[in-house]
């Protein structure tokens, strides 16, 4: 066994009661044994003794949606609405990717996550096992699944369906468990009703959640209507989606009733609102479902809708935007964002074992360096998380026990490799 003390730091550990420690951190193996003031043994004692002076600790961020290789369509599309964006920037393009351009893409994004702090991530994509391997190698946590788009003809739904099925079953728990996975027809518009109920089926049959998107714009509301006499909850409800644990991403268009439905199938809802703000689709109704007590985390959603994968700038949007439109000041605090990247992410994402700094959790961690002019006075320190910090400010991050970056050096991925590799895939797909 190895025990590591953290002493002299500032720990935010994201919990209900917003509890901050001026002190230390022990943590054995993969596990966190021990926070407060002072140390609970003689400092000869730990295999490794920190000096986390100038640095805040808190949970790593939990980024609860996301493709990540659409790296390689950043800035291709920009100013784009949902619909024309998808079918005619984003689909012509994602046509031409290989496996490899899905493992380069998604290795960069790795390293943009690791890099502003986030620990645990959801992708929905293709070529999943290139993914994987990323996240295998990369030492961070993954919520993996491959997105399936059904507009094809029967015979290649089939094979997409038991290709999902397959990564699924193969790389749940694999990488010390830090692989989970989960079954994901793409969206109600792309994935005819009879094939989504079999995507329910393999859920049951392999006990696995659902992600999908859902409800990210006013024209898919309508178009739903207009196509299967629904609206997508009612639509989705029907299909038995809800009979699993879901996951779905965006949820901005929803009435009073629909709220009441997520709620009472525990249905939690990734808000996207850097993304949903650059494809003007709405903004999500995110107070009214926290107080229906609705589980609200945080997503990206891809750095081609973004367009980056920092989780602190969306901390600080749902803060700010929720105020902006419903004129309080108090509709998403500080606290409630943080908890939002962390806690409720980890819990969004059943990770329930991470999220939040306390003994009995597992080590999943950043260190912010507030050695820096925006990080004065040393007065609310969540408040400076939520609106001041940036992803470049954390300077290390441990995943499971394991460093996986130190002083924004990352010590697991090849960080010039991926960069020189990324450009190549991009010069080759652009010629392609
Ligand atoms: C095959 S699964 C991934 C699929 O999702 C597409 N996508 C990316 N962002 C969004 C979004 O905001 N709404 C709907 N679909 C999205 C991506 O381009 C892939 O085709
Ligand atoms: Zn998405």
């Amino acid at each position: 066994m190895s025990t590591t003390i953290i002493v002299n730091g500032i720990f935010v550990t994201a919990n209900e009661a917003d509890t901050i420690v001026h002190g230390c951190m022990v943590f054995e193996d993969d596990q966190i044994t021990y926070i407060g003031e002072k140390a609970p043994l003689p400092l000869e004692q730990y295999d490794h003794v920190i000096d986390g002076s100038r640095k805040l600790y808190m949970p790593g961020l939990v980024n609860t949606h996301g493709h990540a290789a659409m790296s390689l369509l950043r800035g291709y599309g920009d100013d784009l609405a949902l619909q024309i964006w998808l079918e005619e920037k984003m689909w012509p393009m994602e046509a031409k990717f290989t496996s490899e351009d899905v493992y380069w893409g998604t290795s960069l994004s790795v390293l943009e996550m690791i890099k502003s702090g986030t620990t645990s991530f959801v992708d929905m994509y293709d070529h999943m096992d290139q993914v994987a391997d990323v996240v295998r190698q990369s030492g961070i946590r993954g919520s993996l699944t491959r997105g399936v788009i059904g507009l094809c003809p029967a015979d290649i739904q089939e094979h997409k369906l038991q290709e999902a099925i397959r990564f699924a079953r193969d790389w749940n728990g694999e990488a010390d468990g830090r692989i989970t996975t989960m079954i994901a027809p793409h969206a109600p518009y792309t994935c005819p009703p009879d094939y989504i109920e079999r995507f329910v089926q393999a859920a049951h049959d392999l006990d696995l959640p659902i992600h999908t998107h859902m409800s990210e714009t006013a024209r898919e509301v309508q178009a739903n209507v207009e196509q299967y006499g629904a609206r997508p909850v009612e639509h989705l409800e029907k299909l038995g989606v809800f009979t699993r644990p879901t996951l779905v991403a965006h949820g901005v268009h929803l009435t009073d009733e629909e709220i009441a439905t997520l709620a009472r199938y525990d249905v939690r809802v990734s808000h996207n609102p850097g993304s949903n703000l650059k494809l003007a689709s709405g903004i999500a109704r995110v107070v009214d479902l926290m107080k229906a007590g609705v589980k609200v985390s945080l997503g990206t959603d891809s750095s081609a809708s973004n367009n980056n994968l920092d989780m602190f700038e969306e901390m600080r949007l749902a803060a700010l935007i929720h105020k902006g439109v419903s004129g309080d000041p108090v509709a998403v605090p500080a606290r409630t964002a943080l908890r939002m990247g962390t806690a409720i992410g980890a819990e969004s994402i059943w990770l329930p074992h991470t999220g939040v700094l306390e003994a009995g959790r597992k080590a999943d961690f950043i260190a912010i360096n507030i050695d820096q002019p925006h990080f004065f006075p040393r007065t609310d320190m969540i408040s400076h998380i939520v609106y001041s910090a940036a992803g470049q400010d954390v300077s290390d991050m441990c995943v499971n026990g394991r460093w996986v970056m130190k002083e924004r050096s990352v010590l697991t991925l090849d960080e010039e490799r991926i960069q020189h590799e990324f450009s190549r895939r991009f010069e080759a797909l652009v010629a392609r």
